[in-house]
């Protein structure tokens, strides 16, 4: 099970889900009560070892600004959130990142449908912390699809048994107040997750 920690900005968090065994960890560049500077991201990132993807998150940016935020924030993937169009993954095929679509389970769940590397299927608003009808999109996405929205260390056993992902992706379920991350929370999440698949 592909692990993901989204929306981290202090280093003890990092450096607990890189102890922990994360897969993936992410760095919000887009408006969000998590969201941290390129530069600080680019710090935190420095904290991370290259098994680890650092994954730059954005929702609504052009290509020309996600391009220069994650090259400031030296990060190894971009997350675009929302309904950007393949045009936007095409523009960004160049930086050599890991491209990460992540929808709602309205959108294409085809992973690769827009030449992205890794898909996330998500609640209708990210970072809610809002479990949805997670059994629902069971069987429909495709190729490396991480589960998303609502995750937390005790109910993610039950969402991988219902939508049987790829990965698990959280932020909300981490935190002990909205964009305050709990280190022994993050641990207990890779626990879960790993026990779960
Ligand atoms: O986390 C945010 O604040 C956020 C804001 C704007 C766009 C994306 C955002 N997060 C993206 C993620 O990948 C989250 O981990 C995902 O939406 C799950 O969030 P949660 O339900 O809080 O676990």
């Amino acid at each position: 099970m592909y692990v993901k920690i989204c929306g981290l900005s202090e280093p003890e968090h990092v450096t607990a889900a890189v102890e922990a065994g994360a897969d993936a960890i992410g760095f919000v560049l887009t408006e969000s009560p998590r969201r941290v500077a390129p530069e600080r991201a680019a710090a935190l990132a420095r904290l991370v070892p290259g098994h680890v993807l650092t994954v730059g998150v954005f929702r609504g940016e052009d290509p020309a600004t996600v391009r220069a935020a994650a090259l400031a924030a030296q990060v190894g993937a971009v997350q675009l959130h929302g309904r950007h169009p393949h045009a936007d993954f095409t523009a960004l095929k160049d930086l050599g990142a890991t491209l990460v679509r992540a929808v709602d389970s309205t959108a294409d769940l085809r992973c690769g449908a827009f030449d992205e590397d890794l898909l996330i299927v998500d609640a209708p608003r990210p970072g809610s912390g809002l479990p949805w009808d997670w059994a629902a999109v069971r069987g429909r996405p495709t190729g490396r699809w991480m589960l998303a929205g609502g995750l937390s260390p005790a109910n993610v056993a039950e969402a991988v048994a219902a939508a049987d992902p790829w990965g698990v992706d959280v932020s909300s379920g981490v935190e002990v107040a909205p964009g305050v991350k709990d280190s022994a929370l993050i641990r207990s999440f890779v626990a879960q997750a790993r026990r779960a698949g």
